[in-house]
């Protein structure tokens, strides 16, 4: 029996994939390697073998050359940062994203930032195209991805369950499949503290934590997790590294990137910013009976910078051949201390320099008290420290929406 590499086998199965699987010609070319160990029993789909023909100009396939990371929703808020630290840090990335919750102009601020001469590369493309995908992959050389894209509001995915199933199941799935066919076996997983099991009165959450969502949102995250370790565990050569993100706030120093939510924002952070500028009337503090310092819900925000960072840290993790114990790496990514509601109304009045307003609301249904990590993990193994404290994030926060009221779209 033989064994080839996938990038290396000149060959697909061409009437295989027309007549059996036409929406998703993946599926023939992932079986290639089959059909060629067991040449005997597979003969006669082999004699439909057809040399490859190439697809690609070679102005097209410069990129082919160089190892590129792949950013899959690379234009959302923390997609952005990451791909800026990324280049920051040397490497070359290429950027695929929908657009349905962004828009293209945070890379325009990225080459600023970065310094670039050129664009960053970039293809509009839903992970629900696995041919759109396809295409990418074979366009460039990847030596890792870092997987962003998914629908992420908590209340919308209870009202469109199988929407945020379909989408961030199966673009993930998609994502995956394609990683395989191409040999690219490396993926760093935008997880969220949200895949914890809460425990009432919220101990710092660890890894080994018990898992188990409330809402549809977060069962997608689970789900998604889970698949990457399946697919991580069934074949040697496959590295993943999930990272548990806690509460991210706060925007670039510079305050030209930062969170851009395209409705009238859910979270925290986002919401106060804009009733700082005036564009929200008072902020509306869900809850004021929590077994907390103040009585309003206690979270663990993190500078999305300093979460950025923690990316390029996780990288290396596919480096080093002294450290493969393990092949899957999981790390809560938080500062390990919480903040509460009223706190952070506080902070951002500081920052702002005039209070701002807020009234009591009841309870918002599926929250909890207090959601905090122990960070040690990550800060032990992938030499992770924050830089950035709760006054920094509320002054970058201020700096971005003070500069940019209405985020990357200056004519909203
Ligand atoms: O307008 C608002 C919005 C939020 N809150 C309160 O502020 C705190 C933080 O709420 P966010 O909506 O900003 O964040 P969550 O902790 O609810 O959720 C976020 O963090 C989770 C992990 O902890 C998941 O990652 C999730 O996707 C992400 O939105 C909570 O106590 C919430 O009740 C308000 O009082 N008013």
């Amino acid at each position: 029996q033989e064994v080839y590499d996938y990038n290396h086998l000149p060959y697909k199965v061409e009437a295989f994939s027309q007549s059996t699987c036409p929406s998703n010609p993946f599926i023939s070319v992932a079986h290639i390697p089959i059909f060629v160990a067991h040449q005997q029993e597979y003969s006669h789909f082999l004699n439909s073998v057809k040399p490859l023909e190439p697809t690609n100009t070679k102005d097209e396939m410069v990129g082919k050359q160089d190892s590129h990371i792949l950013v899959t929703g690379g234009t959302g808020f923390i997609g952005s940062f990451t791909v800026l630290e990324l280049l920051k840090n040397g490497h070359k990335v290429v950027v695929i994203d929908n657009l349905s919750n962004s828009s293209t102009e945070p890379l325009n601020r990225i080459k600023k930032l970065a310094n670039l001469t050129e664009d960053i590369p970039f293809h509009k493309i839903d992970l629900m195209d696995i041919n759109g995908l396809i295409s990418v992959f074979e366009k460039y050389n990847f030596s890792s991805v870092i997987h962003f894209a998914a629908l992420k509001a908590v209340g919308e995915s209870s009202k469109i369950p199988l929407k945020y199933y379909e989408n961030n199941l199966s673009g993930t799935i998609n994502l995956l499949s394609v990683m395989g066919q191409f040999n690219v076996r490396n993926i760093v997983f935008s997880s969220s503290a949200t895949v914890y099991k809460y425990v009432p009165g919220g101990p710092p959450m660890k890894e080994g934590d018990d898992t188990g969502s409330s809402n549809p949102y977060g069962r997608t995250k689970l789900f998604m997790e889970s698949i990457i370790t399946d697919v991580a565990n069934s074949e040697p050569g496959w590295n993943a590294v999930l990272l548990r993100y806690f509460n991210p706030t706060g925007a670039h120093v510079s305050g030209i990137m930062g969170e851009d939510p395209l409705q009238i924002p859910n979270n925290l952070m986002p919401y106060v910013s804009q009733v700082a500028v005036g564009k929200l009337k008072e902020v509306h503090v869900f809850g004021d009976d929590y077994n907390t310092i103040d009585g309003t819900g206690v979270r663990d925000y993190i500078h999305v910078s300093d979460l950025a960072e923690a990316h390029v840290l996780a990288m290396k993790k596919f480096e080093s051949s002294a450290d493969k114990k393990s092949n899957l790496f999981i790390y809560n990514l938080g500062s390990g201390t919480g903040f509460s509601v009223l706190q952070m109304v506080e902070a951002m009045s500081k920052a702002v320099g005039k209070e701002i307003p807020y009234v009591i609301d009841p309870r918002r249904a599926g929250d909890v008290d207090v959601i905090v990590c122990n960070p040690s993990l990550a800060e032990k193994e992938l030499g992770f420290k924050i830089k950035f404290g709760l006054d920094d994030m509320c002054r970058d926060l201020w700096k971005w929406q003070s500069m940019n009221p209405n985020g990357y779209n200056p004519s909203q």
